[in-house]
């Protein structure tokens, strides 16, 4: 141990005094592992199936870094040196070593599965730098238990691309050869490992790279943003620091917001101009997979995108304005009240109230009262002051009747007349009160067909249809891989930087989803609470009934038939890619199946 250390260690640890010849963050931690009292520098090893959960919890970050560690250890190769990736605790995950070191750090418990938080093992170039979040070195008698005093260590954090601190890379030596240069190789290791790491956000998002230099670009000193739609999702240092922005302004800037100009591929070096003022050279990508467009600047759906209906609700607008009711048609959870809030938002009358009743989900007797109201005591249960109903709280506003096709037919009849009269008798009164409201009513039943066979009035129909919208279900969406997307935005899995990947959307596109949007929000929302922060999630990480088998190339294409490719081509108005992804084929594969042998 050097004299430095040894006079240090005395003064600290026998005279309580701090030693001023130590790098300031070695006596903080000192003071730290001191205080906790806990540093007692037991080995507690994980077993193999725990130590296999915490590389399957960390995969992502292993996928990245494991190139890096290998060509860090090629560089520290002759310097008796190990390589080591922990997780965000400080486990140990993944050693690399020169095989005469190995030995040395068997025996102080440098190994996959042991922790090397400071709680554990007092100041170490590991514990210290999750604690300080920065890269620091500690050296031989820096550490603070005796039995670490034979190495010397350098370390430096590893951030996702969502800021989520994930590990450390940490190179270790014999404390009596001088590593001149460990930190500064594992600091740029780092930095190379959080660069590939958002590199991978390109799949799914926009991704930009800038420089102040153009010929800087493209090396792992350039600052990296990406952004899904217009938001920035994910950054790494270098490009947050020149901005003035730190991880807590993910998923609150849009790139006007940053930048002089509008978010488009750039595959040149572009000059551009920060809003700061700054000169930046950037490229831009955009993402592989089609993603959401960027939200409209619609006044109709609030702070949504672009809803998939948008053309039809324009139209729907000017009908309700006009005072004519709209008939929604659509499956069970294709956003048929979705739609008909936006209806109303969008509509005049968006300053009244927006009322919705489910005729499906009262019981006969209660329709009447729910929907014309009761004067006190029109009957036994009723409320002392009686009610005013739904027809009249909608006064002014929008009605939505949902599952109209489930109001019993006399109930139609007195719905008909305040439809034709625009008044309402409450029950048990005698005075009709005038209401104004726009109608809108929903339905997944085949109301013609109920007309036609008796159980749905035929009157009440006629003035009900005058402007259909048919919502269709998910299956029949031509953009389903950009819906998918916008909702994963919208969920939030965007901003924690999860991604989607190919094979699991290609999955999702081929499920015929029986609950469709409610269906699939549900299934989105249950994958972004099981996954890791920065996660890139696959076809394995679906629940088993919705890993749609892929159609392998050759012979389930040949078996199936013709009119499924031709209806899938149809469904994505001919775009062959879409199609393809939508079968699980490569596109070639299909357009040799339809154009030689089809
Ligand atoms: N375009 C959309 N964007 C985002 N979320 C949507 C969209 N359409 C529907 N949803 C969501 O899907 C779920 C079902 O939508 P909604 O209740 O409007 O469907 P519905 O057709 O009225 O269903 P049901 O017939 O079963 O009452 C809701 O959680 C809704 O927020």
């Amino acid at each position: 141990m050097s004299i430095v250390h040894t006079t240090a260690r005395r003064q600290f640890f026998e005279e309580g005094i701090c030693p001023v010849d130590l790098p300031p963050q070695i006596v903080e931690s000192w003071l730290r592992c001191q205080q906790q009292g806990s540093a007692v520098g037991a080995i507690e090893r994980l077993g193999k199936a725990a130590l296999q959960g915490a590389l399957a919890e960390n995969a992502q970050m292993l996928r990245v870094a494991l190139p890096e560690l290998d060509g860090l250890y090629e560089q520290v190769l002759g310097t008796q040196s190990v390589v080591l990736l922990t997780d965000a605790s400080g486990l140990i995950l993944n050693t690399t070593g020169n095989p005469q070191f190995m030995k040395k750090a068997e025996q102080v418990a440098l190994l996959p599965g042991v922790s090397w938080d400071e709680a554990t093992k007092g100041t170490n170039a590991i514990g210290t730098a999750l604690a300080l979040r920065e890269s620091v070195e500690v050296r031989g008698g820096e550490h603070f238990l005796m039995q670490n005093i034979g190495i010397s260590c350098s370390a430096a954090p590893i951030f996702a691309p969502n800021g989520r601190l994930a590990g450390v890379l940490n190179v270790s030596g014999d404390a009596r050869l001088h590593h001149l240069h460990a930190l500064g190789l594992v600091r740029l290791a780092a930095q190379q490992i959080e660069h590939r790491w958002l590199g991978l956000a390109g799949d799914a998002h926009w991704l930009m790279r800038l420089h102040p230099r153009a010929e800087l670009l493209g090396s792992p000193r350039e600052g990296v943003l990406s952004f899904a739609g217009d938001m920035l999702i994910a950054a790494n240092r270098v490009a947050l620091q020149w901005l003035g922005l730190s991880w807590q302004n993910l998923g609150q800037c849009s790139f006007s917001d940053l930048f002089d100009g509008i978010l488009q591929a750039q595959p040149l070096p572009q000059a551009i101009y920060s809003q700061r003022g700054q000169r930046f050279y950037l490229t831009i990508t955009p993402p592989k997979v089609a993603l959401a467009t960027p939200p409209a600047a619609s006044s109709v759906a609030a702070n949504k995108s672009e809803l998939p209906f948008q053309k039809q609700l324009d139209k729907a607008v000017r009908v309700l304005n006009a005072g004519v009711a709209v008939l929604l048609q659509g499956e069970t959870g294709s956003g048929k009240e979705v739609f008909a809030r936006a209806l109303h938002a969008a509509s005049q009358r968006r300053k009244g109230a927006f009322v919705a009743i489910n005729c499906a989900a009262l019981p006969e007797s209660l329709i009447e009262a729910e929907l014309f109201g009761y004067e006190e005591g029109a009957f036994t249960g009723a409320k002392r002051k009686g009610s005013m109903g739904k027809l009249r709280e909608a006064n002014g506003g929008v009605l939505l009747l949902d599952e109209i096709g489930d109001m019993p037919l006399l109930m139609q009849a007195r719905l008909l007349r305040v439809l034709q009269e625009r008044e309402v008798t409450p029950l048990g009164g005698s005075q009709p009160y005038r209401v104004d409201f726009a109608v809108v009513c929903a339905s997944h039943r085949d109301l013609p067909k109920m007309v036609a066979a008796g159980e749905f009035r035929a009157d009440l129909f006629y003035r009900l249809q005058d402007f259909i919208v048919h919502l269709p279900p998910l299956r029949e969406y031509a953009d389903l891989l950009g819906f998918i997307a916008r909702l994963w935005q919208e969920s939030g899995g965007s901003a924690r930087g999860v991604l989607l990947g190919d094979d699991l959307m290609a999955s999702l596109v081929r499920y015929p989803w029986p609950g469709n949007v409610r269906q699939l929000l549900s299934l989105l929302k249950t994958l972004l609470a099981l996954a890791d922060d920065g996660a890139c999630l696959t076809y394995a990480d679906l629940p088993e009934e919705y890993q749609m088998p892929v159609l392998s190339e050759a012979s389930s294409l040949a078996s199936s038939s013709h009119e499924l490719i031709e209806n899938t081509i149809a469904r994505f108005e001919g775009n062959l890619s879409k199609a393809a992804a939508a079968l699980g084929v490569a596109r070639s594969t299909l357009y040799r199946r339809r154009f030689k042998a089809g």
